[in-house]
C-alpha cells in the first residue's frame, strides 16, 4: 500500500488519545478522515507529517518507514486550518518559499511558482500581497504551496472551514479537479460528514482515538459498523415493526405511500430541493421519525399520512428487518 499506518499510538500527559490506529491508503486516492472534535483527527494527521511521533506502531511511505523522519525531509506537506502564510511576502513569494528553502535557484523557484500559480488560477495575483486577496484566493495559495514541492502525500487539516459556504462548495470541486490533474495522494481531515462524502474516495471514521470504520461514502452511510458511525453520517430512524426492530435514514420514508403505517406530520421544515418532516407514528410509544422527502410536497402541521419504508439498513448486533 502506498501509505500505510499501522498500530499509531499516542499519549499526552500518560493519555492516550490515539489508539491503535491503522490505515491503508493508495497511491492517487482521497481518504478523509471523518470525527467529531477531540476525536484525535488532527493528532493522526500530524502524526503522518511528522510533526509528532509515535508512542508505538509505523508510518511506512511508498515503501520507506517515515515515522521518526523530521516534516521538512518527509514526502508530505500539510496545508493548514489557518493556510499559514507569509503576510510579508508576495502570492508567488510564499508559493516559491518552499522551494527555495528546499535549495532551488531564485528563478527556478520562481518559474515553478508561477506555473503552480497558473494551475490552481492565480496566475493575475502573483505579484499581490496576501493580505490583498479574498479567502478563497488564500486557500488556494496555501494549496499551491504545498503542491508545488511535489508532495508524495498532501495532508489537509479542515482547509475550508474558514469559507462561507458557497466558496467551500467551489473549493471542494476546484481542490477535487487539481488533485485529478496532479495525481496527488490526500488525507484529509473534517468533521463535515457531507464534505467527507463528496470529497472521499474512501471515509475513515474516527472516534475517540479510534477508526471504527474504513469505506466509501456509500459503504459507511449504507452499512455503518456501529450505532455512532450510524449518526455521525447521518440521522437513524428507529421503529419497532411487525418483523423487529428497523433502523432507516429520513430518505427511505416514503410519506403518502400505504405501507401499514401511519402518522402526524408534527412539523415540516422547507429547506428548497426538500422537506424534512418530523412524524409522529401511530404506534405504541408514539414514536417521532423524520423523513425527507421533495421540496414541493407540502404538509400542514398535524396532517394524517400513510408511511411506507422502502428500505432498513442493519447493525452488527442490532435487529432488522427488509433490508
Ligand atoms: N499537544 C497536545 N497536548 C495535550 N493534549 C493534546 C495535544 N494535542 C491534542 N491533544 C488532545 O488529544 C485529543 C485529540 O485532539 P485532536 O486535536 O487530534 O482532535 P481533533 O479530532 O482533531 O479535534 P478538532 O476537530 O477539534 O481539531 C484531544 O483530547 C486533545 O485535547
Amino acid at each position: 500500500m502506498f501509505l500505510e499506518l499501522s498500530g499509531l499510538k499516542k499519549s499526552f500527559s500518560g493519555h492516550e488519545v490515539i489508539h491503535d490506529v491503522s490505515l491503508s491508503v493508495q497511491r492517487g486516492e482521497i481518504v478523509c478522515l471523518l470525527g467529531a472534535s477531540g476525536c484525535g483527527k488532527t493528532t493522526t494527521l500530524r502524526l503522518v507529517g511528522g510533526f509528532l511521533v509515535p508512542d508505538a506502531g509505523s508510518v511506512t511511505l511508498d515503501g520507506t518507514d517515515v515515522t521518526r523522519m523530521p516534516p521538512e525531509v518527509r514526502p508530505t506537506s500539510t496545508v493548514f486550518q489557518s493556510y499559514a502564510l507569509f503576510p510579508h511576502l508576495t502570492v508567488a513569494g510564499n508559493v516559491a518559499y518552499g522551494l527555495r528553502q528546499a535549495g532551488v535557484g531564485r528563478a527556478e523557484a520562481e518559474e515553478r511558482a508561477r506555473q503552480m500559480l497558473d494551475a490552481v488560477g492565480l496566475e493575475d495575483q502573483a505579484d499581490a500581497g496576501v493580505a490583498d486577496i479574498s479567502g478563497g484566493q488564500r486557500q488556494r495559495v496555501a494549496l499551491a504551496r504545498s503542491l508545488v514541492l511535489g508532495p508524495k502525500v498532501l495532508l489537509l487539516d479542515e482547509p475550508f472551514s474558514n469559507l462561507d459556504a458557497n466558496l467551500r462548495l467551489r473549493m471542494r470541486r476546484e481542490v477535487r479537479d487539481i488533485q485529478r490533474r496532479f495525481g496527488v495522494t490526500m488525507l484529509f481531515v473534517t468533521h463535515d460528514r457531507e464534505e467527507a462524502m463528496a470529497f472521499g474516495d474512501r471515509i475513515a471514521v474516527m472516534h475517540e482515538g479510534r477508526l471504527v470504520q474504513v469505506g466509501t461514502p456509500r459503504e459507511v452511510y449504507r452499512h455503518p459498523a456501529d450505532l455512532y458511525c450510524a449518526r455521525f453520517l447521518g440521522h437513524v430512524n428507529e421503529l419497532d415493526l411487525p418483523g423487529g426492530h428497523a433502523l432507516f435514514r429520513a430518505e427511505d420514508v416514503v410519506v403518502g405511500r400505504e405501507g401499514g403505517l401511519a402518522a402526524t406530520v408534527e412539523e415540516s421544515v422547507f429547506l428548497g430541493g426538500t422537506c424534512e418532516l418530523r412524524l409522529l407514528v401511530d404506534a405504541p410509544g408514539s414514536p417521532e421519525i423524520l423523513a425527507r422527502v421533495p421540496g414541493d410536497q407540502q404538509y400542514a402541521r398535524g396532517a394524517r399520512v400513510p408511511l411506507d419504508i422502502a428500505r432498513t439498513f442493519q447493525i452488527k448486533g442490532k435487529e432488522s428487518t427488509n433490508d
